[in-house]
């Protein structure tokens, strides 16, 4: 950390339930020279890896679609979203993790991915940074079924879409993930799946 502006960071613990809220209270240096002292909590997660898994040939990419419970609090009439796959990086590094959950959510192993960018997601209130990728899949790579981890208790459906169509279902409103949308948006924009 190495902003001479900030000082006496002190993080006190809200809720370590399941992942972490911290509020931080420190000091902060306006413009004019004078401190202030000012508080903002921040939700621990993780960070975390998203993919955009595409077959050139067939025109076509693998989303998922789950129940996501803090979007069926907010307006999502029954909290199901469609999203890229993507997980946590629970101690792996962003490329072994897009990898493993590849292979749990929509069951394909896949040898390559490629890095494309990364972004903090929420940066006025999640700490979280996500890696981005994209990687082309094949009917062969297919091991298993997907559907998520069972000791998670994920439920996730694997959808084959057209290209064409997903990009559709941004305007439509009926794909709403910011990950999702920027990484179909990365795929429209450097033609990866032709024109
Ligand atoms: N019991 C319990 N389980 C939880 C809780 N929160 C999450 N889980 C479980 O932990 C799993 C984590 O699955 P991952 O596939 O590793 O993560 P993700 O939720 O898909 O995260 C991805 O999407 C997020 C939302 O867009 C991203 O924030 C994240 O970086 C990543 O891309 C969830 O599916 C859910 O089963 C909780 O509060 N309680
Ligand atoms: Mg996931």
């Amino acid at each position: 950390m190495k902003n001479n502006r900030i000082k006496n960071i002190e993080k006190k613990v809200l809720s370590d339930n399941w992942y972490i809220l911290n509020k931080y209270t420190y000091e902060y240096q306006k413009d004019d020279g004078s401190w202030e002292t000012q508080q903002r909590e921040a939700y621990d997660r993780g960070n975390g890896a998203a993919i955009l898994l595409y077959n050139k040939k067939k025109g076509t990419i693998v989303l998922t679609k789950q129940f996501r419970m803090p979007t069926y609090v907010n307006g999502n009439e029954d909290g199901m979203m469609v999203e890229v796959c993507a997980g946590l990086l629970d101690g792996l590094n962003p490329e072994e993790c897009i990898k493993k959950e590849v292979e749990e959510e929509t069951g394909y192993q896949i040898d390559r991915v490629r890095k494309v960018f990364e972004s903090y997601m929420s940066p006025g209130s999640v700490t979280e940074i996500l890696y981005f990728f994209v990687g082309e899949y094949k009917e062969k790579m297919r091991v298993n079924e997907g559907g998520g981890a069972e000791d998670e208790t994920e439920n996730i459906e694997v959808l084959e879409l057209d290209f064409e169509s997903a990009m559709g279902m941004i305007a439509s409103g009926e794909i709403r993930d910011a990950k999702s949308i920027m990484l179909l948006q990365y795929a429209k924009i450097h033609q990866l799946l032709g024109q």
